[in-house]
């Protein structure tokens, strides 16, 4: 499987090599030449299959020959073993026709975790097989920069520098980022958004010089690994709710669009789904962008699902190259007026086909605090605020009830401890392998929103630019 930028003008790349890469050199993100397929028989032979079977069976397309299979087996295998739930990504019914695929059952609280475990493993093998080292630079809301910091943390092939928004992400999450004491990770609060350190980071790899000499690598969902990662839930839960013989709906809390983007990928592989719905918090450009065809930058609020406060949404850009028929001329036209302009429009048959795949919908901060609030009084059961934007959209999607529909349940509870006891009058507790974490001592270094002083911080501390071998 070869792998295509989706702005057409830089080097088409092996797996190994666009797991490497993170943003492709034109700027754009990379998708495969074409999406593999599984047949009907062979989606009906996922169906009650453990995890790793299933995600072998959805992965390996993707990555061909670039692993041998024996160590793709041992890499699943090893990556899935820390989850604390035997299923991984177990589905719990809350309606007649509704479940919740919960997927923060990994060392972080958060479904990131499914796809990072994977790719740190595959990284360091490649990495070790070419001698090489790597310096990864990520931006997150919270919870990609703890996924990524948990996965590579024992890692001598890396150096991890996480940028994230100074004071907008919660306790627990800033705690999970800045108390690990590993030599090679580095929490970076960064005093602007999540929007800003993305658009640094983006910066950085399209910085060809700064880029090369410190051999960057991204954990962010520009990976396409992340992607792929995590297609293979969108698997296991359909399959185990009747699919390839009955299709399935799936309701997704969204923000960098990576997550609902693997649903899509799901289906262009053949997994039967009715709809996908985008769930977004009063940080809506996603919804707005449906609805009216406008991609338009606001500033963005501070939410109580914090993760989702983003306003450029990484991952539109793979659907739009999708959605104008691979055309990348008109890709780069696109994101040059959102360069520019902060804001395109979709073209009309674009919309249309983005639209006949997908639904969208907000909830406000009175919406989220009500479903959480309802679904405890209802069933005991404590969401956490993304998982619960999710909930309020999807009383909202008018198919609903026609069809199973699974929402995705994205982070724990107790990484939000403060909304969800807000809404309930219940704390959630951390788990016991996270119980002293808001004793532990924090090392961050705070910086401005600076491009240069980033970069300084980075070339000052990372070891490739160092001398050690690239
Ligand atoms: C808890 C949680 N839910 C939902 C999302 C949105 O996912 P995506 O960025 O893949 O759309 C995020 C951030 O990515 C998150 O951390
Ligand atoms: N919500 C995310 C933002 C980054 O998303 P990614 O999927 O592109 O890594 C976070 O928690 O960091």
């Amino acid at each position: 499987m070869r792998y295509v930028s989706t702005r057409g003008e830089a080097p088409v790349l092996s797996f190994s090599d666009a797991l490497l890469a993170g943003l492709a050199r034109d700027g754009g993100l990379y998708v495969p030449e074409a999406f593999p397929t599984l047949s009907a028989d062979e989606i009906a032979a996922l169906a009650g299959k453990p995890y790793p079977a299933v995600a072998k069976a959805v992965i390996s397309p993707f990555v061909g020959d670039a692993l041998p299979e024996r160590v793709l087996d041992l890499m699943i295998a090893d990556a899935y073993a820390s989850f604390r739930h035997p299923a991984v990504t177990p589905l719990t019914q809350i309606g007649p026709n509704r479940f919740l695929l919960e997927l923060f059952h990994g060392p972080t609280l958060a479904f990131k975790d499914v796809a990072m475990q994977l790719l740190a493993r595959m990284m360091d093998h490649v990495l070790a097989a070419r001698g090489a080292r790597a310096t990864i630079v990520g931006a997150t809301s919270g919870d990609t920069g703890s996924a990524a910091i948990e996965a590579f943390r024992h890692s001598d092939a890396v150096d991890v520098f996480i940028l994230y928004p100074h004071k907008r992400v919660s306790e627990v999450q800033r705690r999970q980022m800045t108390t690990v004491n590993a030599h090679n990770v580095h929490a970076i609060a960064v005093e602007g958004t999540f929007d800003d350190c993305q658009a640094h980071v983006k910066a950085m790899f399209n910085h060809h010089a700064f880029r090369d000499s410190l051999a960057l690598a991204g954990v962010n969902s520009i990976n396409w690994a992340r992607i792929v990662a995590q297609v293979v839930y969108y698997f296991y839960a359909a399959t185990a709710l009747g699919a390839p013989h009955r299709e399935v709906s799936f309701v997704v809390p969204t923000g960098n669009f990576g997550d609902i983007f693997a649903g899509y990928v799901a289906k262009r592989m053949g997994l039967p789904i009715r709809d996908l719905s985008i769930a977004t918090n009063v940080n809506d450009i996603l919804a707005r962008t449906l609805e009216t065809g406008r991609y338009e930058v606001k500033g963005v609020y501070p939410s109580s699902s914090p993760s989702m406060d983003i306003q450029v949404s990484s991952n539109f850009e793979r659907l739009l190259f999708e959605a104008v028929d691979r055309d990348s001329g008109a890709v780069r036209q696109l994101m040059a007026s959102l360069g520019q302009s902060g804001a395109f429009t979709v073209p009309r048959e674009a919309l249309a086909a983005i639209c006949s795949d997908f639904s969208a919908g907000r909830a406000d901060e009175p919406e989220t605090a009500q479903t959480i609030a309802r679904l405890y009084q209802s069933a005991g059961y404590l969401a956490d605020p993304h998982t619960a934007v999710a909930l309020a959209v999807a009383d909202k999607v008018e198919h609903a009830a026609k069809v199973p529909q699974v929402v995705l349940s994205t982070a724990h509870p107790a990484k939000f401890p403060d909304a969800v006891e807000a809404a309930t009058g219940h704390r959630p507790g951390l788990p016991p392998h996270m119980a002293d974490l808001l004793t532990r001592k924090e090392s961050v270094s705070v910086l401005p929103n600076d491009l240069v002083a980033i970069e300084t911080f980075i070339r000052t501390h990372a070891r490739v630019g160092r001398g050690a071998a690239a």
